[in-house]
């Protein structure tokens, strides 16, 4: 079988020369371990051929085509007859770039004219070569010195170690289909290949496409079983949210409401504080009993509501619709916990902390000394996320009124959302301030949220003095970080001008920065989640298959699957998961198993052999057979009486 040669190991020890044609013009020829090491270490021990590239100019014009063509440096030993269909393969294309290492000691211009200059290296014609405008009249000789001439094609269906994992070659295996595709157009899965036979079956069986990142150390038929599934460290964080969305508190004293139920406290600490809303809140996770999904309520102990139109004006942000604004859903009042309280329900979050925690935890007890300041692209990046969160308030005509530390949280890394919106509309509602005041207000608190994180200072939001604060940012932080809060901090003389839609437009650079690091994140989001996509088809299949084999209370009976003619779903479970190699010991290949079971599911035509474990039968089968008798199978054990 001719094999690829293009990076075999004897292609880089000293090219052979190339062929003489007769004994007597070897001598005129310029021996090629010379054109392309530079020298030539059989110089001595009788290589027959020209090693004095000054004397190049008497090397018939043959000599030269072979140079430009047969170097093996570009010369790939399968390379393509025109006409024929062409694929580059993989190692093609990971081949070592072209060194014009031996040329550089002064060697040939194809150029005859130029007898009397010393040749030069052109490298232009290096670049107008091309695979399809050779022609491969020239055989292109083993490397290994045995003069023995022979064609060698390069076909990517022959690579000897796919052809050892291919049944027949007029089978159809999707694996072969890979390399191709992989070898002759690295960029996508389908290659324009003219030899690219369409699939009689659907390809639902295979369709882990090679969405990066990948691996450089793999060949392109191999996978790693990380390539199946979703990194460790993000099943952890989606797993632990999820753990926490389900935590109930047993024997809690917490009530139940009229529409929520199975309250966990989510206050960190007992601390009673009305600081923000001049009534102490308390934070709950509670189960809705409308939908069974979790949300957050919010507790003003002690409210009493005097205006009906107070808590009606929450209906109003439920037009706010902003990815940096943590969703209201409803308020109520509530005897339940015993006093008078205001509930404000809200979206959850699992698993998110406020600012204050995330930020100034070490703080509080040991002071800001020591204690490493915010990066500032950090910082862009919330205001970027809380200027977007005001634009989408001041869109609806409301304001945002509360912008503490406390009530902003970080619900990802990275990821903050306003929080607890609404609630001074409800409790400060008979001031009935004006909105364009209480707009221009949200920017001072802006500028104080940001100001208080940034020099690790709590105290910033209650200060009067912040200059003293925003004298400390130029330690830290740029020119223009230290404007653009200085901008926020500054009261407004026309409010007209000081709207969101001009700070936006001053910030641009760092929404744009903020943009960009989104893009990238749902990038990577986006290829997590094609390593899952197959996982819920295989995880029903094992299901399907553990429920089916080894069935204790069918056990000799001549219509369950382990006898008669359903045997061979016994044999084809040893085939994917009990194989042994030839000592007998287990081989564990996930992609084996990934693969086989994705070609049950989608019942392909491939044929299997099966092999009884006393290997005393065997059985062909087709994918799709198996398909139909797993169905069977399972069909049967869902009727309500079998017997
Ligand atoms: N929508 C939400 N989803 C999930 N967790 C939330 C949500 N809102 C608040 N929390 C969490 O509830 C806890 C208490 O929030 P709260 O706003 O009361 O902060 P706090 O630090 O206790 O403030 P205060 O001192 O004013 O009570 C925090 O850990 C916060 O992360």
């Amino acid at each position: 079988m001719a094999t690829a040669r293009f990076n075999s190991p004897e292609l880089r020890k000293p090219a052979s020369s190339p062929r003489p044609k007769g004994r007597e013009n070897a001598k005129d020829t310029l021996c090629r371990n010379v054109l392309i090491y530079g020298h030539c270490r059989y110089e001595d021990q009788g290589c027959a051929f020209n090693h004095d590239p000054n004397k190049t100019h008497s090397m018939p014009i043959e000599s030269k085509k072979t140079l430009n063509v047969d170097s093996p440096s570009f010369t790939p030993a399968s390379l393509p007859v025109p006409g024929k269909s062409s694929t580059i393969s993989s190692q093609a294309a990971s081949a070592a770039p072209f060194q014009p290492r031996g040329l550089t000691s002064g060697t040939v211009t194809p150029n005859p004219s130029s007898e009397s200059q010393p040749p030069v290296f052109n490298p232009a014609l290096i670049r107008e070569f091309t695979p399809q405008t050779y022609e491969p009249a020239e055989t292109i000789g083993p490397s290994d010195g045995s003069g023995s001439d022979h064609h060698v094609a390069y076909d990517p269906f022959q690579m000897s170690a796919v052809t050892q994992a291919v049944p027949t070659a007029t089978q159809y295996n999707p694996y072969l289909e890979d390399n191709s595709s992989l070898g002759g157009n690295t960029a996508g899965f389908y290659p324009a290949s003219t030899s690219f036979v369409p699939p009689t079956q659907p390809l639902q069986y295979h369709l882990y496409a090679p969405i990066g990142p990948h691996r450089e150390d793999l060949l392109a038929y191999q996978k790693h079983a990380h390539d199946f599934f979703m990194p460790e460290a993000l099943r952890e964080e989606l797993h632990k949210k999820a753990e926490a969305t389900f935590q109930v508190m047993p024997n809690s004293q917490l009530p139940t409401l009229d529409s929520y139920h199975t309250l966990v406290a989510l206050d960190t600490s007992h601390r009673k504080s009305a600081t923000v809303f001049g009534y102490p809140s308390w934070v709950y996770k509670a189960t809705s009993i409308k939908n069974g999904s979790m949300y957050t309520l919010r507790r003003l102990e002690g409210y009493r509501l005097t205006n009906e139109r107070a808590i009606r004006s929450v209906k109003d942000w439920k037009r706010v619709n902003s990815g940096s604004v943590v969703s209201v859903v409803d308020a109520f009042t509530s005897r339940a916990f015993g006093d008078s309280s205001l509930i404000f329900v809200t979206n959850y979050h699992p698993l998110s902390k406020t600012l204050v925690e995330h930020h100034f935890a070490n703080i509080s007890k040991f002071g800001n000394r020591g204690v490493q300041s915010v990066p500032e692209p950090v910082l862009w990046s919330y205001i970027v996320q809380i200027a977007s969160a005001i634009k989408a308030v001041h869109a609806a005509n409301l304001a945002v009124r509360c912008m503490d530390p406390s009530k902003v949280i970080l619900t990802d890394k990275g990821r903050i959302r306003l929080n607890a919106c609404s609630v001074l509309d409800v409790v400060q509602f008979d001031a009935q301030r004006p909105l364009s005041e209480l707009q221009q207000e949200d920017f001072i608190h802006f500028g104080k949220l940001i100001l208080s994180i940034a020099t690790n200072n709590l105290s910033v939001m209650t200060s009067h003095t912040l200059m003293v604060f925003v004298d400390q940012l130029s330690r830290t932080y740029t020119p223009e970080f230290r404007d653009t809060v200085i901008w926020l901090l500054t009261p407004a003389q026309t409010p007209d001008t000081r709207t969101i839609s001009n700070f936006l437009s001053g910030i641009a650079t760092h929404v744009v920065d903020s943009f960009d690091s989104s893009l990238h994140g749902n990038d990577t989001l986006y290829s997590e989640i094609n390593r899952e996509v197959e996982n819920g088809r295989l995880a029903r299949l094992l299901m399907k298959l553990g429920t089916i084999n080894e069935r204790p209370e069918f056990d000799g009976d001549t219509m369950w699957s382990e006898q008669g003619e359903r045997y061979v779903i016994k044999m084809f479970r040893d085939y994917v998961f009990h194989q042994v190699n030839s000592e007998g010991k287990p081989v564990v290949d996930m992609g084996h198993m990934v693969s086989c079971l994705n070609k049950l599911d989608a019942g392909s035509m491939e044929r299997i052999t099966l092999t009884s474990r006393d290997e005393q039968n065997v059985f062909v089968v087709t994918y799709n057979d198996m398909k139909k008798q797993v169905n069977a199978a399972w069909a049967e054990l869902q009727k309500p009486a079998r017997r």
